[in-house]
């Protein structure tokens, strides 16, 4: 059980996708990052965050069975089957947490290398009493608005934007009214957004990047290696 003010917290890890982007001969969450796999880490950190009742792994259909079998030994971790879209991935994560769920998170098996305490930030917000919460980091090139042909429409002002992660936290209630017209959006605060609700952003942390080419994946490689040799020296 978690020391947080609210109810039973439940962890969504969509790890469905193909990962065509990274363009290997396995889904992307199955992918090894040294030991383990993407989606094992971040199981992990949604876990030792002391912030998690509860996390519900969504695969793709043909793994289901594997992965069922590997956290067999873990009550608190839950495997369900995904769907074509992230967005139906999480819609099937939702309808296998309980009832009983207070606080939904829903984080990326690709950002693998999370810290803990970022989800830990996220129910704290939630818990100052933000509906929805997510993560957000200035972005440092400026960014331009294109048309179909690449011409320059446009040049918003960076100072207003922020890249966005996970986890995104939300009470649940919001979340299933969010997705309950079966909405797409490229993240679950956008569907929250479309229900005219305050979307609260907290400051993010770098190493939460979501790992999506090749070159995401090298990088995630360096820096596990730095952090090793970090505590090594230590
Ligand atoms: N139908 C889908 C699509 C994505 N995801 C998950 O959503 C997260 C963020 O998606 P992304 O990093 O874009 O992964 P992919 O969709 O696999 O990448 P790509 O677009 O390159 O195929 C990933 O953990 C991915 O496994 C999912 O559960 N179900
Ligand atoms: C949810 C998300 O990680 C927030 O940045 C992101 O939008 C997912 O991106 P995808 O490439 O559309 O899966």
């Amino acid at each position: 059980m978690t020391s947080h003010r609210s109810g039973r917290v439940v962890a969504l890890i969509p790890a469905a996708g193909m990962g065509t982007r990274l363009g290997l001969p396995i889904p992307k969450a199955f992918v090894k990052l040294g030991e383990r796999t993407l989606l094992q880490r971040s199981v992990s950190a949604a876990l030792s965050s002391g912030v998690v009742d509860q996390v519900v792994v969504i695969v793709p259909a043909d793994l289901a069975e594997q992965i069922t079998a590997e956290y067999r030994s873990r009550p608190d971790v839950t495997v369900t089957v995904g769907g074509a879209e992230r967005s139906d991935s999480v819609r099937a994560g939702l309808a296998a947490a309980g009832t009983d769920t207070e606080l939904v998170l829903v984080h990326d098996a690709a950002r693998a290398l999370t810290p803990p305490a970022l989800f830990a930030a996220v129910v704290a917000a939630l818990d100052a009493g933000a509906r929805a919460v997510i993560p957000g980091l200035p972005v440092a090139d400026t960014l331009k608005r294109v048309d179909h042909a690449e011409t320059v429409l446009d040049t918003p002002d960076r100072a207003e934007l922020r890249a966005i992660g996970t986890p995104q936290g939300f009470d649940a209630d919001l979340l299933r009214r969010a997705h309950a017209d079966g909405g797409d959006a490229t993240d679950d605060a956008g569907l929250v957004e479309a229900l005219g609700v305050p979307v609260q952003v907290v400051p993010g942390d770098p190493l939460a990047f979501k790992i999506t080419t090749p070159f995401d994946l090298r990088l995630a490689q360096l820096l596990l290696v730095d952090s090793v040799a970090r505590v090594e020296d230590s």
